[in-house]
């Protein structure tokens, strides 16, 4: 693991921020710049490390700089939006170009529309000017002000735009597709001797970037799918034999399943993608559910979009290369009205599946918060020459991650973890359906 941040340079500006933040030091809520936050958090990993303190695992602070790299005057930025939406995102955009103009006296953003594809001549090339006048109270709204897109883009021509546009910093917000055509595009700035900050702001409603414990717009969309978890559950228990199932989204991660079920706390029965199941034999999902049903009247099941699809057919890949995935929702409900047939018991089942809704609405109070301040700290990374890198935060840190690092893996619920544990407790189902 390198938690190295590449830079663009030293920083021999003073910044607009020096009186703030040059007399402070590390305490428990803030870090200074000089510091380092550790990886590791409790004594036994840190021990099983064997390492002296200054080798330890440990990540950038973020946060504002006493000096920068880039002169404000003289700095063009650029803003881009790619993949799936988040909640969140337009108070994303807007953050960036408040704390860019407020604050360090940013005269010229950009906004790249649609995605990676508003940099390419074949697309039409669509770039908006971002001013404080044209993004205020975008972040009453979902989706994004500047459009996405996914499939890849020629980092070549990409590049081609920023040099065309005289961009010195570009803000990438996206989940790990994005962060991976990021990483094409900083690797040919440095090809081209060009000085161009590459910042990410990690978006991903499913949760799924590692090393930034949780991206912005998740518990929006969490939140929201708990809703349906509710919907389901009142009208499960209003009819005999109930049962009620809701399919969530979450493509290779179960945080959203498990976090909207712990939210209601309603569920029997959680599945998702990190946990297989089988729907047959007495340790079969089947099986517990008429179980539950005969001894409780009725029962909730959430499963996440990416759960149990070795039981499925897959169809390709959508433009990204992003696997589509089988319908797990709709099978389940097949193969439980079948069972229920099979076993001559009545079933009423009442299927929910929220799909785009629980993503396409502002961010809520939390998000919103969260999202500002990712902006501001991803300001004060680019500002300071950061590039190839993402802001995240570590245990309550704003940190700065590098890219790489941040597409390294995938996170994922771990079945030996403290979450998938409280699933355990929460449900009541079985730790293993197979
Ligand atoms: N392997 C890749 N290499 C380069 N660019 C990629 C790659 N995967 C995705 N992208 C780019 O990132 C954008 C968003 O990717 P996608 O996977 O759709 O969403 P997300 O970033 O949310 O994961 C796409 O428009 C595409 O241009
Ligand atoms: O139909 P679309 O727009 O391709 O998106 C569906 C997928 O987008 C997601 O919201 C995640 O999107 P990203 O990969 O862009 O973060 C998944 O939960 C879902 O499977
Ligand atoms: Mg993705």
């Amino acid at each position: 693991m390198d938690f190295s941040i590449a830079s663009l340079g030293p920083c021999r500006i003073d910044s607009p921020f020096a009186p703030l933040v040059e007399a402070r030091r590390t305490t428990e809520a803030y870090v200074d710049e000089g510091d380092r936050v550790l990886f590791d958090d409790t004594i036994s990993m840190v021990a099983a490390r064997g390492l002296p303190i200054e080798q330890l695992p440990s990540f950038e602070p973020g946060g504002p700089r006493s000096r920068i790299f880039f002169e404000p005057a003289k700095t063009r930025v650029a803003i881009v939006t790619c993949g799936g939406l988040c909640p969140g995102l337009n108070d994303v955009i807007r953050g960036l170009v408040l704390e860019l103009t407020e604050h360090y006296g940013v005269r010229r953003i950009v906004g790249i529309r649609n995605g990676y594809q508003g940099f390419i001549a074949r697309y039409g090339r669509d770039v908006v000017d971002l001013t404080p006048d044209a993004v205020a109270g975008i972040n009453e709204h979902g989706g994004t002000i500047l459009g996405t897109s996914r499939g890849e883009q020629d980092a070549g021509e990409i590049v081609d735009c920023l040099e065309r546009l005289g961009i010195s910093a570009l803000f990438v917000v996206g989940g790990d597709g994005t962060m991976r055509g990021a990483i094409n595009v900083s690797a040919e700035i440095a090809d081209r001797g060009l000085k161009i900050a590459v910042v990410g702001v990690p978006k991903t409603i499913d949760n799924d970037i590692p090393y930034i414990n949780q991206s912005f717009g998740f518990q929006t969309a969490f939140g929201r799918a708990a809703e349906s978890i509710r919907t389901a559950h009142v009208e499960a228990r209003t009819v005999p034999n109930g049962v009620g199932l809701v399919r969530l989204m979450g493509r290779h991660s179960g945080f959203i399943a498990c976090y909207a079920a712990l939210a209601k706390n309603d569920a029997d029965f959680v599945l998702i993608p990190e946990v297989p199941f089988t729907l047959e034999g007495d340790r079969g999902l089947l099986a517990h559910l008429r179980k539950r049903v005969v001894e409780r009247g009725h029962a909730v099941v959430v499963v996440a979009e990416g759960a149990g699809q070795e039981l499925l057919e897959t169809n390709g890949t959508d433009a990204s290369g992003n696997r589509r995935l089988g319908d797990i929702g709709v099978h389940l409900r097949h193969r439980i009205s079948q069972d229920f047939d099979e076993a001559g018991l009545e079933l009423n089942l009442k299927y929910i599946d929220p799909s785009y809704t629980i993503r396409s609405v502002p961010a809520n109070p939390y998000d919103s918060v969260y999202c500002l301040r990712l902006a501001h700290t991803a300001v004060h990374a680019a500002m300071a020459g950061r590039t190839e890198m993402v802001v995240g935060r570590w245990h309550g840190r704003f940190v700065h991650v590098p890219m790489r690092l941040a597409i390294s893996k995938r996170n994922q619920v771990d079945p030996e973890g403290d979450l998938w544990t409280s699933v355990l407790e929460a449900t009541g189902q079985p730790p293993n359906l197979r």
